[in-house]
């Protein structure tokens, strides 16, 4: 049982897609460990505060930097450097696309939550990986102690181009609730002062536990994608010291709310690959939120040209070579932060 805590990741990534067998440990200062499966342990304070913390990394293997910030953190709470103050799920969902340093293995598991891993008839390991993950989250949130729970889910990644907004979360689809300061100062603290509004449901996993569980869920991308021992950790230490301060924290302090400080960008398109036969019309190395005007020509899909439909539109996570069917290309544009129904 040593090796499992001696270096969690490490024995995650010995047992890519999932281990039988449940491990217990309980640390000097009374912190429960539980492992539940391969890339899914359990941190229970003895006194836990009224917060339910999902951390979630490796939904895209090759994304190294959120992988070694949760692993650090791990280890740091087994060893008894981190402290505990709230009940802590963390996520290492996609061990063997870490293992093959790809983004997946045969099918994006960003794209399979909200039941999507069992719609139509294709099976694969990261279906099944998916679909056990919401099971564990829903016996994580569920299993809280008794009365109010405040729910969280930061699923980090980083991006495969560059960004001229280099941090930034997406919110998922609120369909009419409103948004919460508090998290948007949370995030802030991380070093991601810009926030993408969905304006859709989708199949991502902040998006099924925002939507199933009522958890404060985003997706967070807090850089470039960079292969493991590339990434330079300074540029990542306000987003770990203020998801440790979360973890080891009874409550977060944060300084008044002030909407200048915050970029706020609502969903204007979202393009999906329908054909083979799909370009985008800008360069590969073109940076997220590199922003185009009305008329001007995005992608060429099947020979149906589309085109940006408002001056400022910017581009999100283009990716051309998506399966059929996938997102290629997200569009937004800046909205005033006070526009927002804000509580
Ligand atoms: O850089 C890219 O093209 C993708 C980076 C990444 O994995 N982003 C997430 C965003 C999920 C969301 O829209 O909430 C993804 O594409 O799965
Ligand atoms: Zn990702």
């Amino acid at each position: 049982m040593d090796q499992v805590f001696s270096n969690f990741l490490n024995w995650t990534r010995e047992h890519e897609w999932g281990y039988p067998e449940q491990f217990n440990k309980t640390l000097d200062n009374g912190t429960r460990l539980t492992v539940w499966d391969s890339g899914v342990l359990v941190v229970e304070p003895e006194q836990p505060g009224d917060k339910d913390i999902i951390i979630s990394c490796a939904v895209h293997g090759n994304e190294t930097a959120p992988i070694e910030i949760c692993s650090d953190i791990i280890q740091d709470i087994i060893s008894g450097e981190q402290t505990v103050a709230h009940r802590v799920l963390f996520l290492i969902a996609n061990p063997a696309s870490i293992n093959i340093e790809q983004r997946f293995v045969e099918e994006n598991m960003n794209r399979l939550f909200s039941g999507a891993h069992s719609q139509g008839d294709k099976q694969n390991k990261e279906r099944e990986r998916a679909k056990e993950i919401e099971g564990y989250c829903e016996r994580f949130y569920e299993s809280a102690p008794k009365g109010e729970r405040r729910r969280y889910h930061y699923d980090l990644h980083t991006a495969i181009r560059d960004s001229q907004r280099e941090k930034f979360a997406v919110h998922p689809f609120t369909d009419g609730k409103p948004y919460h300061r508090e998290q948007l100062q949370f995030l802030l603290a991380c070093g991601v002062d810009t926030i993408l509004l969905n304006q859709q449901s989708t199949t991502t996993f902040s998006y099924f536990s925002y939507n199933t569980f009522g958890a404060q869920a985003f997706t967070v991308e807090l850089g470039k994608v960079k292969k493991f021992g590339e990434n330079n950790r300074a540029d990542f230490q306000a987003a770990e010291d203020t998801l440790r301060r979360l973890v080891g924290e009874s409550e977060l302090s944060f300084p008044p709310f002030d909407p200048e400080q915050h970029f706020m960008f609502a969903e204007a398109q979202t393009i999906n690959r329908q054909h083979e036969d799909f370009e985008l019309n800008f360069a590969d190395d073109v940076a997220n939120f590199t922003a185009f005007d009305k008329g001007d020509l995005l992608a060429i899909d099947g020979g149906e040209h589309r085109y940006a439909q408002h001056d400022g539109e910017h581009i999100i996570f283009p990716n051309a070579q998506v399966a059929l069917g996938q997102r290629a290309l997200l569009t937004v544009i800046r909205v005033p932060t006070n526009s927002l129904d804000l509580v």
